[in-house]
């Protein structure tokens, strides 16, 4: 009897033969029936292979704040070109180009936001993100170099300190990537605040906790609780000018310090996926021996082979390559770590967006 791999394989070469016809694809086409799918599917490679003119066009409204000056309503090309120092042909092309990715729209003789630039403009996050990608798409120049080596050693790398570089970072290095953390980290706040309750707990302790921004998220909906922050000695000095005197700064590394107990939560946002697993394994038993017997530790952050996240994966995989260090790891690879760190409760919980960030909390 046929293995179920068997008999998947053989779907997959049948499958395969059949897409990949120039007479399936021929038929496909001309045929009522099959022409949405064939559609759908020129699309969809179409996207593939054309992907990075987007994000360059996207960078290009970025830079000028396009989106930005339409935002309090539609204007006139010639308004606009001024506006976003271009002349008036290349301001045109812009919009057309914007136009086709639902960026911008045409309105009689104006323009006015697209649904798709008026959903960016609601998380400005993205728009930081966007300017960031330069450096990944300096280091993606030559993608199968990237792999050969290993990852690492380019433009993303040093933009973030802790990855390969030696030493805590000084003001200056940790600076641009702390303040990129703070302004995409009310997404992930979302997530994990929705999918967690924090009002079970007395103190938190955030680990990692850059600029305080997730903190200060937690504090607007737990007011009551009280707040410390782990981070590098340069990172922590940034977080007192946002968190002010109330919260606890710790200030340290969490590979060699030993971390403050005390805390009956304690919170790695974004922070485990940047580490190999040697590293993240020490920090997942540091924070195993902080945690009081009954403590809890939240994880959130993108996590690999999320359902309906599309090529999100692919995204991490390759950003975390290019910065050098840590990988997107699977929900089930992150339940097996807590478990071999000695935690025994692994409980996974749903997020809104778990392209954003997938959560999961486990118990001593
Ligand atoms: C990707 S950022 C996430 C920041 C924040 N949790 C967020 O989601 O916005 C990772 C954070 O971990 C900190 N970090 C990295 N390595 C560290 C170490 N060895 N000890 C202490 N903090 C470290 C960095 O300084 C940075 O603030």
């Amino acid at each position: 009897m046929k293995s179920s791999t068997d008999l998947r394989e053989q779907w997959i070469a049948w499958r395969n033969g059949v897409i990949g016809s120039p007479r399936f694809q021929r038929f496909a086409a001309r045929s009522p029936f099959l022409r949405p799918v064939a559609r759908r599917r020129a699309r969809t490679l179409f996207d593939l292979v054309a992907g990075f003119t987007y994000s360059q066009l996207l960078a290009a409204c970025i830079e000028t704040r396009l989106l930005d000056h339409l935002r309090g309503g539609p204007r006139g090309a010639d308004d606009l070109a001024a506006r976003i120092g271009l002349p008036a042909d290349a301001a045109e092309r812009l919009l057309r180009t914007a136009e086709g990715l639902g960026l911008v729209e045409r309105l009689d003789q104006r323009w006015a936001l697209g649904s798709e630039g008026a959903a960016l403009l609601g998380n400005p996050g993205i728009a930081e993100m966007v300017a960031h990608h330069r450096l990944l798409y300096a280091d993606l120049a030559d993608p199968l170099a990237l792999l050969r080596r290993g990852g690492g050693g380019g433009a993303l790398s040093r933009h973030w300190h802790y990855a390969e570089a030696s030493g805590a970072g000084d003001a200056a290095a940790v600076a641009p990537y702390s303040a990129l953390m703070a302004a995409s980290q009310p997404m992930v706040a979302a997530q994990a605040l929705a999918a967690y309750r924090f009002d079970r707990h007395a103190r938190v302790l955030d680990i990692g906790g850059g600029e305080g921004a997730f903190l200060s998220a937690v504090a607007r909906a737990v007011p009551e609780l009280d707040r410390g922050l782990f981070d590098l000695p340069a990172v922590g000095e940034r977080s007192r000018a946002r968190l002010g005197d109330g919260v606890a700064i710790h200030r340290g590394d969490f590979l060699t310090d030993p971390l403050p107990t005390g805390y009956d939560l304690i919170t790695l946002i974004r922070v485990l996926h940047d580490h190999d697993d040697v590293p993240a394994m020490q920090l997942l038993r540091a924070v195993r021996a902080a945690l009081p017997p009954g403590g809890t530790l939240l994880i959130a952050e993108p996590m690999a082979g999320t359902r309906g996240a599309g090529g999100v994966g692919s995204y991490f995989e390759l950003y975390l390559l290019a910065m050098g260090s840590g990988r997107p790891r699977t929900m089930q690879e992150i339940g097996a770590m807590l478990r071999e760190a000695g935690f025994r409760r692994v409980r996974p919980l749903r997020t809104p967006l778990p392209l954003v960030a997938s959560a999961v909390t486990a118990r001593p």
